[in-house]
């Protein structure tokens, strides 16, 4: 639509969104009162094994940006500002010269093993949920940067700035370093009441304070892209800061229907919760595990990280033999399962094949074994497959003989887990919710979404599945005035956007 008469659109915006699988550069702009998105630019994203580690491919993620941002032009848009998200907890380290120090280690890598340890000897776990408020999860930034404290205490000493990977390629950009709020909210290291970095977090933990920029909000500019970057895109836009967690952008793209909502944002992981007007850090959050990130405009999301469609992803690039790290060497290499093997397709297996897999031994009455989900186990382990076989195994339950079986496992061990966060928010907020809102690519799982509300007992609301995007776009749409409030971009989205609803 971009084109008229080879002008391009300028009023518009870019959406630069990349999660753990792949990333996407999407244009948005208004027509008629409505919010109308075009994708011009898709690419897979992966990791590679560099120097013992599983890294991000960080020469990939500024090919495919430049990449994206020239697509813009060539199907018609000269964005007027460009804003980038990406999952949270990763960063990098940059010298006084702003030359990158080590690599980008990504958060499946092992090399937090242990490090629960090391930090429970220095502050007890709920006196650290005090301070920031987060889930305890292996590979949140403050247990990566302790594990770098003993592996590579050089590149600590050598670093003169700490950016997290969007902050990164804004850096790229502009120039530019300025490190955003909702991303930094998910390093342990961010109060989570002042929202600015926690001092004696840091002392404690021997993190030089002095790395870290003090922390920039979504809506701010960091300024034009710089000259060589707009030759190669062949337009300048100005970069403003969206939500950049992934996350954050998705909360904020809820329609937010039949009150009050448990929101669902669903792609790699499942992150479930509540949009709150302040942190909960108080004991019962912290015994329920739920985390409090930073969100738009002093928002917190109070939801706990679910392990997701990373295990159904997983599974088919398992089938498909395909490797999730890219190394020749590397152990933890593709291959295909030939135990469950799907005969006959004549095509890759896809994620409609594993939901129809689930459907049909649903049909047949088979009963699901249960894992936990949540055990690190199924964080990055060897054989997705084999895992989730074992887990069932040593408790007792049948073990997944067919493709449909394991498919039905994943499903219902997903919706329990759902199911279980739902009540304790339920109990922690002291009364029940009306629906469950689900945005991103998880919402087209039909399957997911009926045994979702089946499980809950409550109606299901399935869309927008562009949630990231979307929410990285209202941002800037609301930094450019476009929009008066968080309110009116949320209802222009209820009404540009299908949303289904599913009954229990
Ligand atoms: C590490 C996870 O990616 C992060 O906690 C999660 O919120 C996310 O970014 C999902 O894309």
């Amino acid at each position: 639509m971009g084109q008229s008469a080879g002008i391009p659109l300028t009023d518009c915006y870019a959406a630069v969104d990349i999660g753990a699988s792949s990333g996407r550069v999407v244009v948005g702009y208004l027509e008629d009162g409505l919010i109308r998105l075009e994708e011009v630019h898709r690419f897979d994203n992966r990791q590679v094994r560099l120097n013992g580690h599983d890294c991000w491919d960080l020469d990939l993620l500024g090919t495919e940006l430049l990449r994206g941002l020239a697509r813009c032009r060539e199907a018609g848009f000269a964005p007027k500002t460009v804003g980038i998200d990406t999952w949270g907890v990763d960063f990098v380290l940059l010298d006084a010269d702003d030359n990158l120090v080590g690599d980008a280690v990504a958060y499946r890598d092992a090399r937090t093993n242990g490090m629960y340890e090391v930090a429970d000897a220095i502050m007890a776990p709920e006196e650290l949920y005090r301070h920031c408020g987060l889930q305890r999860q292996p590979f949140n930034t403050i247990y990566q940067l302790l594990a770098l404290q003993r592996e590579h205490p050089e590149q600590l000493e050598a670093a003169a700035t700490f950016l997290m990977i969007p902050d990164y390629l804004n850096f790229l950009l502009t120039g530019q370093k300025a490190v955003e709020y909702t991303n930094a909210s998910t390093t342990g290291l961010l109060n989570a009441e002042t929202g600015a970095w926690d001092e004696t977090v840091m002392a404690a933990f021997a993190i030089p304070r002095r790395l870290f920029p003090n922390v920039t909000h979504a809506g701010a500019s960091l300024g034009p892209v710089l000259p060589e970057v707009a030759e190669a895109i062949g337009y300048e836009p100005r970069v403003v800061l969206p939500a950049t967690h992934d996350t954050g952008s998705a909360y904020l793209a809820v329609p937010a229907c039949e009150l009050p909502a448990v929101f669902l944002s669903s792609g790699t992981w499942s992150l479930l919760g509540v949009e709150n007007r302040s942190p909960i850090c108080a004991e019962p959050a912290y015994r329920a595990n739920f985390t409090n990130e930073g969100g738009y405009h002093f928002r917190y999301r109070f939801l706990k990280n679910i392990m997701g469609l990373w295990m159904i992803q997983s599974i088919r690039r398992e089938l498909n033999g395909i490797a999730y790290v890219v190394d020749e060497k590397a152990i933890r290499k593709g291959r295909l399962h030939q135990y469950m093997r799907v005969e006959g397709l004549g095509h890759e297996v896809d994620f409609p094949d594993l939901i129809k897999a689930a459907d049909e031994a649903e049909a047949a009455g088979v009963t699901a074994s249960i894992v936990n989900v949540n055990d690190d186990r199924f964080l990055a382990p060897d054989s997705m497959i084999e895992e989730i076989c074992a887990a069932c195994d040593e408790s007792g339950q049948s073990v997944p003989q067919t493709l449909g079986e394991l498919m039905l496992c994943v499903y219902e061990s997903l919706v329990s887990c759902y199911r279980d966060a739902v009540d304790e928010l339920a109990s922690l907020a002291g009364h029940d919710y009306a629906s469950i809102n689900i945005v991103g690519g998880g919402c087209r799982d039909g399957h997911l979404n009926r045994r979702t509300a089946e499980a809950c007992g409550i109606p299901v609301y399935a869309g927008p599945v562009e949630g990231t995007a979307l929410g990285n776009l209202a941002v800037q749409m609301l930094a450019d005035g476009v929009f008066p409030h968080l309110k009116a971009v949320r209802a222009a989205i209820a009404e540009s956007f299908e949303v289904t609803k599913v009954e229990p």
